[in-house]
């Protein structure tokens, strides 16, 4: 049995408009146990709206979410959510922010060894009296997900993490979230609009299109971990993710200069 199920899914929103926009059309595929997986796609593609369904925040018109077979109707601690502020408490240390769901889920005597495990995963030695706005956007994020993972998630869903960091920043959170991958074996998915990352850290790659958001290809990651960012084999891989989007795009440009033309 696979542990999130995702099968014939359709969102339907209203636009500014009041017209009703087919926002993900006909969404299928599986996710593993322990697996690593990737959403890419151009921006309005509906990556997001997607995770928020799997996450239980948003429901679908059509088609169901399920999770070890059971429909996903809620949100749920099960399943940790990522985003791309880290959305931390900003009146809370970095230490209390990531005792935060031990807090509710334990109470006053939560298991303070297990946060100083997690502070010291995530190199985070030294700031733990911080508060989010004395720490870098980088140990922010390393924050924000050992919030999440520190409650055993058994699905974790990253909503472009890294999207508002640097790119050495970005390297970084990016062999961060491999080492926890690695150690914990907990479920990913990452939404992300950079390649790069993508090919770095998923085994398999769903590319998606938009209007309507649709999965174009989900491809398989042939490259062994660890995986070397310059390796003739990961350009290679690269290009193939690249080419499916840049098809993708050209089909879009089509599409409007037709539309522009009428
Ligand atoms: N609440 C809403 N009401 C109406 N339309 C919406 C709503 N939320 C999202 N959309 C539209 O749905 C489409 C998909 O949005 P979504 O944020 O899921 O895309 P995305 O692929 O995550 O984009 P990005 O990479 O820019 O974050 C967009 O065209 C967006 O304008």
């Amino acid at each position: 049995m696979s542990l999130l199920e995702v099968n014939n899914v359709n969102r339907v929103l209203t636009d500014n408009n009041g017209a009703q926009v087919n926002v993900l059309q006909n969404i299928n595929f599986d996710v593993q146990q322990s697996e690593f997986v990737s959403l890419i796609g151009p921006s309005g593609c509906g990556k997001t709206t997607l995770l928020r369904l799997i996450s239980g925040l948003d429901r679908p018109e059509g088609g169901t979410v399920k999770v070890k077979d059971e429909l996903v109707t809620k949100p749920d601690a099960s399943r940790g959510y990522v985003f791309q502020h880290g959305s931390l408490f900003p009146w809370e240390t970095i230490r209390d922010n990531i005792a935060a769901g031990l807090r509710v889920t334990q109470g006053r005597h939560f298991d303070k060894q297990l946060v100083d495990r997690y502070i010291a995963l995530m190199g985070l030695q030294g700031f733990e009296s911080a508060f989010p706005h004395q720490v870098s956007g980088g140990m922010a994020q390393r924050a924000a997900l050992a919030r999440s993972i520190i409650m055993h998630p058994e699905l974790l869903l990253l909503d472009e993490p890294m999207g508002a960091l640097d790119a050495f920043t970005r390297a970084d959170i990016q062999n961060v979230i491999y080492r926890v991958w690695q150690q914990t074996k907990t479920t990913m998915i990452l939404v992300t609009h950079d390649i790069d990352e993508a090919v770095y850290l998923s085994q398999r790659i769903i590319v998606m299109t938009p209007r309507p958001g649709q999965i174009k290809q989900i491809v398989t990651n042939p490259l062994p971990y660890p995986r070397q960012r310059t390796s003739d084999d990961f350009l290679k891989f690269r290009q193939t993710i690249q080419d499916l989007l840049d098809f993708g795009s050209h089909d879009q440009l089509v599409t409007d200069s037709k539309e522009k033309a009428k």
